[in-house]
């Protein structure tokens, strides 16, 4: 492969585990563009919830998912997320739908609609793109030059999450992570998982420097090889 070639990264791991930060740092670094996917789950959640679509029936979600328009930007310096022409950067991050993105984001119909939208967005990124989420190695970009996946301990993940949420009790935040895992693991389609030649990097005891660093040197070495 041409050094001029875009270079695909995708980086999955559950909730907590550094992706979104990791792989924007990356992105910026390398002059790469970034998509983060589960923001565009958050977003198509968002529109069920404000649209009054019942989250705990598939089949009404199914006949919904084609309705909503989801545009993301993919400038790792300001990442955009609008639906129907509306900011929903700040209303996904609500906990009414993070309670509810792992149900609508199981429904089949929802993420062939997704994953064709996100496919086209990597296929347009002309230097190379970094995409983070659940599938991306497994499913949405099963070529893709260079697969991370990141863990990191259910107690490493609750105490940053706790540290963003200022306040919030550190027992409850572990047990929803480890729902919200469970449901994204155990789904028929295209669950979180490892892809067999992913690289998996456990980020319990490293910065988020050292994970950042770690990443590029990746990217880097897989440069070269071309
Ligand atoms: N290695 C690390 N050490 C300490 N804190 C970290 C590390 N990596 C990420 N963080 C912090 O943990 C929090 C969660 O990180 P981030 O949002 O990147 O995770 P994520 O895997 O994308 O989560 P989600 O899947 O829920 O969106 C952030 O506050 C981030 O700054
Ligand atoms: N590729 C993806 C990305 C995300 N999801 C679902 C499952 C997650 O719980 C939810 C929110 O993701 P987050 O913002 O926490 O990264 O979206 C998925 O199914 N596939």
């Amino acid at each position: 492969m041409e050094s001029s070639t875009p270079v695909i990264v995708a980086i999955d791991g559950p909730s907590g585990t550094g992706k979104s930060s990791t792989s924007k740092a990356v992105a910026a670094q390398l002059g790469l563009s970034y998509l983060d996917t589960g923001a565009q789950y958050r977003a198509i959640t968002w529109w069920m919830v404000t649209n009054g679509i019942d989250t705990a029936d598939p089949s009404a979600i199914a006949a919904a998912a084609g309705k909503p328009e989801i545009l993301s930007g993919t400038d790792p310096e300001k990442p955009a997320i609008t639906v129907d022409g509306f900011d929903v950067a700040g209303p996904i991050r609500e906990q009414d739908v993070t309670s509810k993105v792992s149900a609508v984001s199981a429904v089949p119909e929802v993420r062939t609609r997704i994953t064709e939208l996100q496919r086209s967005i990597a296929a347009s990124a002309v230097t190379g793109i970094v995409v983070e989420g659940r599938d991306i190695g497994t499913t949405v970009l099963p070529d893709a030059d260079l697969k991370i996946f990141l863990t990191a301990s259910p107690e490493a993940r609750a105490a940053r999450r706790s540290g963003e949420l200022k306040g919030a009790d550190l027992h409850a935040t572990r047990e929803a992570l480890v729902k919200r895992d469970a449901a994204d693991s155990s789904r028929k389609t295209s669950p979180l998982a490892k892809a067999d030649d992913a690289v998996e990097v456990d980020t319990t005891d490293l910065t988020l420097q050292q994970v950042i660093e770690c990443v590029v040197t990746l990217v880097e070495e897989k440069r070269a090889d071309r």
